[in-house]
């Protein structure tokens, strides 16, 4: 696995190293003690899957304050944009964001600490998405961010006014109006 940092200390690229022969591939998806040398030790707790469909965004989620969650995404069918937002009012990135393809093809991961916001855009017909998470789901303690805020300036590829989200998302608040962490 290579592991490659971001313009985001702290946010990380994993390139899978892939074998293949006449019957498929093979790759090493996740090594805790290989990722511990290169990133930090995290205790994951949970798998999480989704499905969506093309033009699906979800997101901007965090968990605020104790329940914040690191992530460890990818992407195992179709592709998607990952995106991840700094939401650590002391940090020299604080509202900065990286912007990732992940997708069955490229076999990309995205290791994204504690702190931020994430979401993603579904960019083919399915994308079935996949995720390590380092703490408890808590509903009670979910924020969103809007993925337009116009303080964050993402750039998203495609026209965005069809673009499928749920009430939640559809209801998240502003950056400048959001719970950061310290
Ligand atoms: C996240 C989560 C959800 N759920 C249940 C709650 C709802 O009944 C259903 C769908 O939840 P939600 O609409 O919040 O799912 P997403 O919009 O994919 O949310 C996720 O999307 C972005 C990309 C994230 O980074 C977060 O992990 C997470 O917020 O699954 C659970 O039972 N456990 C969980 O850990």
């Amino acid at each position: 696995m290579e592991y490659k940092e971001t313009a985001i200390k702290g946010v990380f690229i994993l390139e899978p190293r892939v074998f293949e022969d006449s019957r498929g591939y093979f790759f090493e998806a996740w090594k805790d003690s290989d990722f511990a040398e290169h990133v930090g030790k995290v205790n994951f707790i949970q798998d999480n899957e989704s499905k969506s469909c093309y033009g699906v965004l979800r997101g901007l989620h965090y968990q605020k304050g104790e329940f914040s969650q690191a992530k460890l995404v990818r992407v195992i069918r179709g592709k998607v944009l990952d995106v991840a937002v700094d939401m650590r009012k002391g940090s020299p990135t604080f509202g900065r964001h990286v912007m990732v393809e992940l997708s069955e093809e490229n076999k990309r991961q995205f290791f994204i600490p504690r702190g931020f916001a994430h979401g993603f855009l579904v960019m083919s017909d399915v994308a079935v998405f996949t995720y390590k998470v380092d703490n408890v789901y808590a509903p009670a303690h979910e924020a969103s961010v809007r993925y337009d805020d116009p303080d964050l300036g993402i750039s998203w590829p495609i026209d965005m006014k069809d673009v499928i989200m749920s009430d939640k998302d559809r209801a998240a608040s502003l950056f400048k109006d959001a719970e950061y962490f310290d």
